[in-house]
């Protein structure tokens, strides 16, 4: 892989590095938190900035995406920063035209309908031409944080992917993309294949421009059963997984992985033996269990209901205490069970922060 060689090396020394050691299940100080959507309609500054502009647009311009990556570690302090970016550049990688439509969300005008349609899609996707401008932005960001704390990538998984790219936007039963696997399962895995390969290069190009840990979102493991799990999302993220790491490591690199897959608890057990360092869990997994039923394999992270973030300061408090005592402060990453929305106080995450960063040193004193 050629963008391998180009890794620039000039970046600011990391000062602040209990992400990385938590997701490498070393010791800390502190237990690391960040926050899904941490760059987000929530904050005001965030809304301001945002104003008037089209939101790939803004994915588009590096300058616009290093800032609002910036924007709640001015707050905040976060342990570590994610790029501001999307999982849906993807699909317009690939030659699909995707719109954020406001008040609904992702829209694609032209979703893929029948297996032909595939046809349509770009064979060979050049990712340092057609998300260069991602490659771009975590390299100025990655300068620009000065080393506060690691820059995360991230991307979609495969499954996820391909439920936007046939449903044409958001979904309650994802029935259009469920109707490919059970009618269409080897144009499925066709599809799965091709953004498996293009998912590969993309995160090797995030690294390569800076990125210091991935993460992969399978957002949309919930609708489907630990059956279908196994046959069109599992392997892909293994595979994923596996292909990173081997590139890494020829070139001496060591970059910890994120795997989160949004209300997948029956594959819990899989994804702890899936080549990630890290699983992350949204809030309908009790922490213990989730300890338990990944056996010290791996790091955890999460999973905090977002919700919580309604209650008052003192009880997010307590919920976070609970939560810290439940997966313990060892091989652990606070963050909520998924984005934050943005009807949410600042303050009380400010509050949710800070609580994880006191009751984990009181408790390391122990
Ligand atoms: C499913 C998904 C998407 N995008 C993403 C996922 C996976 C995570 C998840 O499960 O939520 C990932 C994502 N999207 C965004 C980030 C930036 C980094 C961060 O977490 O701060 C990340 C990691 C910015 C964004 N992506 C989006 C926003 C909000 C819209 C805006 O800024 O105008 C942000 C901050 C838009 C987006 N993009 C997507 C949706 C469903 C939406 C919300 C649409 C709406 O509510 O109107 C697709």
């Amino acid at each position: 892989l050629i963008f391998l060689d180009h890794i620039p090396k000039d970046f600011p020394k990391l000062k602040n590095d209990a992400f990385l050691r938590a997701c490498h299940g070393q010791e800390t100080n502190h237990v690391p938190v960040w926050c899904m959507r941490q760059a987000g309609r929530y904050l005001p500054e965030f809304r301001e900035f945002r104003a008037g502009k089209d939101f790939f647009e803004t994915c588009r311009s590096p300058a616009a995406c290093c800032e609002l990556t910036l924007q709640p570690l001015r707050r905040f302090p976060f342990d570590a920063a994610i790029i501001f970016s999307d999982i849906l550049v993807i699909p317009q990688a690939m030659g699909m035209d995707v719109q954020m439509v406001a008040g609904k969300g992702p829209t694609f005008p032209e979703p893929l309908k029948e297996p032909e349609d595939l046809l349509l899609l770009q064979p060979k996707v050049d990712v340092n031409k057609e998300l260069g401008y991602v490659f771009k932005a975590i390299t100025l960001t990655r300068h620009k944080l000065d080393g506060k704390v690691p820059l995360i990538g991230f991307t979609g998984a495969p499954w996820t992917l391909m439920a936007y790219m046939i449903e044409g936007g958001g979904s309650t039963t994802h029935s259009k993309a469920k109707r490919w696997l059970y009618r269409h399962p080897e144009a499925s895995h066709k599809l799965l294949k091709m953004l498996t390969d293009v998912i590969v290069e993309y995160l090797l190009g995030q690294v390569a421009a800076g990125a210091q840990a991935l993460q992969v979102f399978e957002s949309h493991a919930g609708c489907l059963g630990p059956v279908e799990f196994q046959e069109f999302s599992l392997p892909y993220l293994r595979d994923i997984a596996r292909k990173v790491k081997d590139q890494l490591k020829e070139s001496g690199q060591d970059v910890p992985m994120i795997v989160f897959a949004k209300d997948g608890h029956y594959g819990l057990e899989d994804l702890s033996q899936s080549h990630y360092e890290v699983v992350g869990l949204d809030w309908t997994i009790d922490p213990r269990s989730a300890r338990e039923r990944t056996g010290g394999k791996v790091s955890l992270q999460g999973n905090m209901d977002p919700c919580a973030l309604y209650a008052p300061k003192e009880r997010i408090s307590e919920i976070v205490k609970k939560m810290l005592e439940g997966f313990g402060t060892r091989g652990y990453i606070a963050n909520l069970g998924h984005g934050l929305y943005p009807d949410m106080d600042p303050e009380n995450v400010g509050a949710f922060v800070e609580a994880v960063h006191t009751h984990s040193r009181h408790l390391n004193l122990k």
